[in-house]
């Protein structure tokens, strides 16, 4: 289980970025943070990544995230992805394998590869490739691991069509090997159909938590509840 327990992160002394959040997710749930720009989607990601300092709890399995046990489990996509410029394809991922001391894992990095269209690319170092190409790479670095909790931060920008695909597809393995997805976009039509839970989150606060079950029994779509939750004027 994820487990977010009063999540504070300020910028400066006067900037809350997100303000006294809380949450759990589950084993083998999708989770997608909603929100619009800047409502604090990236800094709660970050914060989980441990990329931030924050106050609050964040546990990872029962682990502080700031544990090696949760580090050896978590993967995460960033929003834009930084790759070494003079690494290789092939260099990114056998440094992550390096340093998470994956064994046996050359056959699921070709298949990685491939599905993602890289494995003509593997020669071609970081500063070579297109940002959707760069994107993949952060994406098939993240999967290696076979994490347990996995965290993109918007996943579908920048990637082709093919990409989208296969990744929805991926989400779906993900969820079904067991896996806790968390997924931040502010572009409702892209996560459909393969969520189970949707946090709305507002100016650094949850303004709606939902799940599947309760928007069968409501009448309106999650674009109309996302608005009404945010105050966002559609079309605006
Ligand atoms: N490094 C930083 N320094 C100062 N303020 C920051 C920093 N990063 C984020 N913020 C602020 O924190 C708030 C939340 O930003 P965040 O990037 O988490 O939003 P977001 O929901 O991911 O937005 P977007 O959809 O635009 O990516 C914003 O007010 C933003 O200006």
């Amino acid at each position: 289980m994820l487990e977010v327990k009063n999540l504070v992160k300020k910028f400066g002394s006067k900037n809350i970025a997100v303000n006294d959040m809380s949450f759990s997710i589950n084993e083998g749930e999708i989770c997608i943070i909603l929100g619009p720009n800047g409502a604090g989607k990236s800094t709660t990601i970050k914060c989980i990544a441990g990329l931030l300092k924050f106050s609050g709890e964040i546990n990872i399995f029962e682990h502080s995230n700031k544990s090696i046990e949760s580090k050896k489990i978590l993967g995460y996509v960033p929003e834009t992805p930084s790759l070494y410029e003079l690494l290789t394809v092939n260099e990114h991922l056998e440094f992550i394998a390096k340093a998470y001391e994956l064994k046996d894992y050359e056959g699921y990095k070709n298949e990685l590869l491939k599905r993602f269209d890289l494995d003509d690319k593997v020669d071609k170092v970081g500063r070579e490739l297109s940002k959707g190409m760069q994107q993949k790479v952060s994406l098939c670095c993240a999967l290696l691991i076979k994490p347990k909790i996995i965290m993109f931060d918007e996943p579908m920008i920048g990637l082709d069509p093919k990409a989208i695909n296969e990744l929805k597809k991926v989400f779906i393995e993900l969820k079904e090997a067991g896996c806790i997805l968390l997924i931040s976009t502010h572009i409702i039509d892209s996560v459909e159909q393969y969520w189970d839970r949707v946090l709305i989150m507002n100016k650094g606060e949850v303004v709606k938590d939902l799940n599947k079950e309760s928007l069968i029994h409501n009448t309106r779509t999650l674009e109309e509840i996302f608005f009404e939750a945010t105050d966002e004027v559609k079309g605006a």
